[in-house]
């Protein structure tokens, strides 16, 4: 087994930063190079200043504090880390394809194409190539075809090596993971590659949590894992709407189903919607990938935990509108929240852009408030749906930092995102605030029915009556 002096990861981002953060403060002795051809990404990470870096996730900037220049290095300089490094990890975005066949379902592989080109025409020696993005069932021949027809005729062993961490706890479910899969060749030096990575893990996790199979089952694992979990939340969304019809209450039917041990209780909360980077991104490359395959059937299946999610967004906002008395134009609401969970700063497929864009068809005045989100980046959300003119969503949406000042004169409050803090809020003091009949829809199920009735609101809540 060789012995690992010298990381590289390409691709700063939400993976690669906090994976490899981990990475370099479990293993003091291996000096592990996080790069990236995003400059201003890169000045991010090595900002003196912790709170700019360009993930936010609860531990994260304490580990960088205390292994960033001693054993963790974020840099743009790709080649000269490719070069140096024994194991590079590839962490690139790997989006829905925006063009061309499979577009709109199918992975756009360019970012990873180009990173494998480039890994060939630099290695000098032999090199693990580690794929941590999520990639489609059997990119990694494409990857060890590029290496060997284009390199330097060293010898390349490809690893498939998915990441399982969930945004806002990133962190901790790096420390703690359930399981770390690693798949690879079943050859003598497949099975070495596999053994060398494994080690890494091994300094803080038990062996028996490190999981080796073939490099087909690893890919296909990591976007099944996706799809079950994303299922999960599309089943309990479609049951909050027949709740709300029949007087039954959905978190009363998430607990009694999850007290049972083949069900489990995770992940059965119903929401306004599952948003984030992955999930629709890696249903539809599943799908893609049945359909291509000839298996319709399976495909469909799939595609309905999609179908069921946009239901689940669209269902929330057309239910302001009507209980708004079938108009909010000119009406003002505050949004809380707009990432697509609580604890981090993405808003990547957040369900509070679709929400937002459907009130903004219908002219309704929209204030948004987010603990760790951008003006710039809600903006940039929404002029990427291209709805509308740029100018018009300033004119229609605006940001505040104020959540409490934003309520004067609303007519409602949207909840999109389970910050913490929104709980804590004097709602007997906002419902002094603002216009009455005083509405709160709440997209998350953060507040307790009966307190917010007693106070006056007109509130609703996803899955009670
Ligand atoms: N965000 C998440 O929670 C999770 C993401 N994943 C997967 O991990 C992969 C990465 O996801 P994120 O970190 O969220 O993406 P991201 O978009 O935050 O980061 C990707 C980074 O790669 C850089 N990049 C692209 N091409 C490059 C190249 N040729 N050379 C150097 N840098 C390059 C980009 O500039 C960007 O900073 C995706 O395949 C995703 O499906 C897997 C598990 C969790
Ligand atoms: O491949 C990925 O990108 C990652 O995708 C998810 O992680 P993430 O999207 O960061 O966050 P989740 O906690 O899974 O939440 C996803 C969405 O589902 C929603 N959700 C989750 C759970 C639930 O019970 N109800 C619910 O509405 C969340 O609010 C959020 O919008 C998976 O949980 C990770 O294992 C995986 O590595």
């Amino acid at each position: 087994m060789k012995k690992v002096t010298k990381i590289c990861c390409i691709g700063a981002g939400y993976v690669g930063g906090p994976t490899m953060s981990v990475i370099a403060s479990q293993c003091p002795e291996i000096k592990v190079t996080v790069v990236d051809i995003n400059a201003e990404r890169i000045n991010q990470w090595n900002d003196s200043n912790l709170d700019n870096l360009p993930v936010y996730e609860p531990g994260l900037s304490e580990i960088v504090a205390t292994t960033r220049g001693k054993n963790l290095f974020f840099s743009t300089e790709v080649d000269k880390a490719i070069d140096e490094a024994e194991i590079i990890f590839i962490s690139v975005n790997t989006p829905t394809k925006t063009y061309g066949k499979g577009k709109g379902q199918a992975a756009d592989l360019k970012f990873i194409e180009l990173c494998a080109r480039n890994i060939a025409r630099v290695a000098k020696n032999d090199k693990i190539v580690v794929e941590k993005s999520t990639l489609p069932v059997r990119t990694a021949s494409a990857i060890k075809s590029i290496l060997d027809n284009t390199g330097n005729g060293v010898a390349f062993e490809i690893l498939s090596n998915p990441e399982f961490l969930a945004e806002g706890t990133a962190i901790e479910d790096l420390l703690k993971a359930d399981r770390v899969l690693i798949g690879g060749d079943e050859t003598a030096s497949g099975k070495e590659a596999k053994n060398t990575l494994s080690a890494i893990y091994e300094h803080w996790l038990p062996k028996e949590r490190i999981l080796q199979t073939n490099v087909w089952s690893s890919e296909l694992s990591k976007l099944v894992a996706n799809a079950f979990l994303a299922q999960r939340v599309s089943s309990i969304n479609s049951i909050s709407a027949l709740c709300e019809k029949t007087d039954a209450n959905v978190a009363e039917v998430s607990r009694a189903i999850g007290y049972d041990s083949r069900i489990g209780s995770k992940f059965l909360n119903s929401s306004v919607g599952f948003g984030g980077s992955c999930f629709q991104k890696d249903i539809l490359n599943l799908v893609y990938i049945a359909s291509s395959f000839g298996l319709q059937e399976v495909a469909d299946y799939w595609e309905q935990v999609i179908i069921m999610n946009d239901y689940q967004k669209r269902r929330f906002a057309e239910n302001i509108i009507s209980t708004l008395y079938n108009t909010v134009s000119g009406k003002k609401i505050v949004f809380f929240g707009w990432a697509f969970k609580k604890d981090t700063n993405d808003t990547r497929e957040s369900a509070a852009i679709y929400v937002a864009d459907a009130l903004l068809e219908e002219r309704a005045e929209i204030v948004v408030y987010d603990p760790k989100v951008s003006e710039k980046q809600i903006y940039a959300d929404l002029d990427y749906l291209n709805t509308r003119t740029p100018e018009e969503n300033r004119r229609l949406l605006k940001v505040t930092k104020q959540p409490i000042e934003a309520i004067q004169d609303a007519h409602a409050i949207a909840i999109l995102t389970e910050w913490d803090e929104f709980k804590n809020y004097d709602w007997s003091e906002i419902f002094k605030n603002m216009l009455k009949p005083a509405f709160v829809f709440d997209g998350r199920r953060l507040l307790d029915k009966e307190s917010m009735t007693e106070l006056g609101f007109n509130y609703y809540k996803i899955g009670e009556s």
